[in-house]
C-alpha cells in the first residue's frame, strides 16, 4: 500500500525524530536523495549549469545543501534568493564553500534560461495560501523553462494537504519528497505538477493510520474474490443490475459486461433493455419483473442509463444488500432514504454529478476533489468513489481514503463510467466492503483502460473486455494462482 500523511502528522513525527537526532542530521539526508536524484537526471553533473530557487525556509535549505553536492561534483550552481536576508545560513554558507554563486530575483529569468537543471526550493510543508508575488514569477519562470525541473519535497504552490492549486504553482519533472508522499501529490490537479515521485526515506516513524492510501498490486490481489473447491454460483454471490431504458439500452450492456468480469457466480438483470442484454450476453439471468421480485442477490447495481426511472431507484434502496447508486440514479436517490439504509451504499458519480449533488460547480469538485468526496459521503451516509483524473473513496466515518492511480485519460470515453459499476456491484456481491469494492474496481478498471487502450482510443466495450488481463496482471503479484 502507498501511504500519503498530512503536514500535521509530518511534523509531529519530524519533532519527535529531530529530538533523537544531531541538528541538521534530517536536512542532511534530505538533500542528499535530492542531490542524488538530481544527478542521475542530469546524466553527467560536471560542467552542469544549475539554478536553485531559495525561499525562506527549510525548504529552501534543502535546494542549498543538495546544491552545495552537485557543486562538489562540478556542476555550475547559482542561487536565486527570494529573501536574502532569511536565507537558511547553513545551507547558504555550504553552497558558498561549494563554489556556488548567489543571485537576485531580478537575474532569475536570464538564468533559468540558460539552465539544464532548476531546483525548486520556493517552499514546501510550510508553504500557506497562493504563492506571494515574487514566488509566483519564479514558478512561472519554471513553467516557460526548458530546463529540467526537480521540486523539493512538493511543486511550491500546491497545497500539501488536498492537491488543490490556487495561482501559480511550479511544474516540475520530478518531485523529491522526504519521509512520505504528501496527499496532494496523488490528486490532481497537484498531482500533474508533480511530475514522477520519488520518494526519500529520512527515518521518519508515521502511525498506522494514513490520511490517503493508494492500492497496490500486492494489496489488490489479496482483496480479489477467488472461487473456492465448494464454491457454487450462489456461494460466489449474485449481482443484480437494474439499468438501461428504453432510450440507453447500451448502459445495460456495460453494466453486465463489467459485472460479469468482477468475480460474482451470475448477473441477474432487471430493465427494459433485457432483449439486448441476452443478445450480446446469454448467460445473464434475465427477469422481467421488478428488482423486489428478480429473485435473490448479495448486492445491486441501479441507475447506469435509468433515465428518469425513480420508481426502480426507490425499490432497489429498499432492499437489504449493499447497493451500487450511479448515473441517472444519483439524481434520483432521495438523501434520507440513502441515509437510513441500514445495508452499505456505494455511490459512483463523476465530477459533474457530485457539483450537481452537492450544488457547486464542476470546476469547483475538479479543483477540490478530496473535500467533494468526503462532504459527499458525510451528507449521504454513504461510501462516496468519485470518478475522474484521479478517482477517490471515501467512507461516510472518515478513515483513510483512497486514491487511484491506474487511470488513463483513454477512459473518459463514453460507457466506461458504466463499466465500472458493474465490475465494482460484482465485487460487492463477492461480498468485499464499498471501500474495497470501488477502490479495487477503480484499480481494475484504470488498469484494464491501460491494457485496451495501448496509446490508441478504445470504446467501453474495449475496456470491458480487459477486465480478465488486468485481473491476472494484479494477481501475478499473490503467491497461490487459482
Ligand atoms: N523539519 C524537518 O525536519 C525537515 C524539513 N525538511 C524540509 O523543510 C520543509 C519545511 O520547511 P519550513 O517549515 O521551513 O517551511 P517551508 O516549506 O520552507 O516554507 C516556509 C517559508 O516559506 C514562506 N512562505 C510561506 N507561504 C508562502 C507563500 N504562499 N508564498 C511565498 N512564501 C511563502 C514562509 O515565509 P514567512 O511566512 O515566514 O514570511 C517561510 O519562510 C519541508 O518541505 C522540507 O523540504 C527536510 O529538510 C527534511 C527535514
Ligand atoms: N482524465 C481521466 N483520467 C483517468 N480516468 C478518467 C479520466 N476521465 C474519466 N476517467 C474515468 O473514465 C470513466 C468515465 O466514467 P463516466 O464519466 O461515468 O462516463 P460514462 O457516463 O460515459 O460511462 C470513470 O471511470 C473515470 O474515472
Ligand atoms: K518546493
Amino acid at each position: 500500500m502507498r501511504t500519503a500523511y498530512s503536514v500535521e502528522t509530518v511534523r509531529t513525527a519530524e519533532r519527535s525524530l529531530m529530538a533523537r537526532l544531531p541538528e541538521g542530521a534530517l536536512m542532511q539526508r534530505a538533500a542528499a536523495g535530492l542531490a542524488a536524484a538530481c544527478a542521475q537526471l542530469l546524466g553527467r553533473v560536471y560542467g552542469s549549469r544549475v539554478v536553485l530557487l531559495v525561499g525562506s525556509g527549510d525548504n529552501g535549505g534543502d535546494a542549498l545543501y543538495a546544491g552545495a553536492r552537485l557543486a562538489r561534483r562540478g556542476a555550475g550552481v547559482t542561487a536565486v534568493l527570494l529573501a536574502p536576508d532569511r536565507t537558511h545560513p547553513g545551507g547558504l554558507a555550504a553552497l558558498r564553500r561549494a563554489g556556488g554563486s548567489v543571485a537576485g530575483v531580478g537575474e532569475a529569468e536570464e538564468l533559468v534560461q540558460r539552465a539544464d537543471l532548476v531546483v525548486d526550493g520556493i517552499v514546501g510543508i510550510g508553504g500557506k495560501g497562493g504563492l506571494r508575488p515574487d514566488a509566483a514569477r519564479l514558478a512561472a519562470l519554471s513553467e516557460t523553462s526548458r530546463a529540467i525541473v526537480v521540486a523539493v519535497d512538493l511543486p511550491s504552490g500546491v497545497e500539501a494537504d488536498s492537491g488543490e492549486v490556487r495561482g501559480a504553482a511550479v511544474r516540475a519533472d520530478l518531485t523529491v519528497t522526504f519521509g512520505t508522499h504528501k496527499p496532494g501529490l496523488l490528486i490532481d490537479p497537484a498531482r500533474e505538477h508533480a511530475g514522477s515521485v520519488r520518494l526519500v526515506d529520512i527515518g521518519l516513524e508515521l502511525p498506522e493510520k494514513a490520511d490517503l492510501e493508494a492500492l497496490q498490486h500486492a494489496d489488490v490481489a489479496a482483496l480479489l474474490p477467488a472461487p473456492a473447491a465448494e464454491s457454487d454460483k450462489y456461494r460466489r454471490g449474485v449481482v443484480g443490475i437494474a439499468a438501461g431504458s428504453a432510450r440507453y439500452p447500451g448502459a445495460a450492456v456495460l453494466a453486465v459486461a463489467g459485472a460479469l468480469r468482477g468475480g460474482a457466480g451470475a448477473v441477474r438483470y432487471v430493465g427494459p433493455a433485457g432483449s439486448a442484454v441476452i443478445a450480446r450476453f446469454p448467460e445473464t439471468l434475465v427477469s422481467d419483473r421488478g428488482p423486489a421480485k428478480a429473485g435473490r442477490v448479495q448486492a445491486w447495481v441501479v441507475g447506469p442509463g435509468a433515465g428518469d426511472d425513480a420508481a426502480t431507484v426507490a425499490e432497489v434502496l429498499e432492499a437489504d444488500v449493499p447497493v451500487l447508486v450511479d448515473a441517472d440514479g444519483l439524481r434520483l436517490a432521495d438523501r434520507e432514504t440513502v441515509r437510513g439504509r441500514t445495508a452499505p451504499t456505494l455511490m459512483t458519480p463523476h465530477a459533474g454529478e457530485a457539483a450537481a449533488l452537492l450544488g457547486v460547480s464542476r470546476e469547483e469538485v475538479e479543483g477540490a476533489r478530496l473535500t467533494a468526496v468526503r462532504e459527499l459521503a458525510a451528507r449521504y451516509g454513504a461510501t462516496v468513489l468519485l470518478k475522474g483524473s484521479t478517482t477517490l473513496v471515501a467512507d461516510p466515518g472518515g478513515g483513510p481514503v483512497r486514491v487511484n492511480a491506474t487511470g488513463t485519460p483513454w477512459l473518459a470515453t463514453a460507457g466506461s463510467g458504466d463499466v465500472l459499476s458493474g465490475l465494482a456491484g460484482s465485487l460487492l456481491a463477492a461480498r468485499l466492503s464499498t471501500r474495497d469494492a470501488g477502490s479495487v474496481a477503480a484499480y481494475l478498471h484504470g488498469l484494464a483502460g491501460r491494457y485496451a487502450a495501448n496509446g490508441a482510443p478504445a470504446g467501453a466495450h474495449d475496456v470491458a473486455n480487459a477486465i480478465p488481463q488486468a485481473w491476472r496482471d494484479a494477481r501475478g503479484a499473490a503467491s497461490v494462482r487459482g
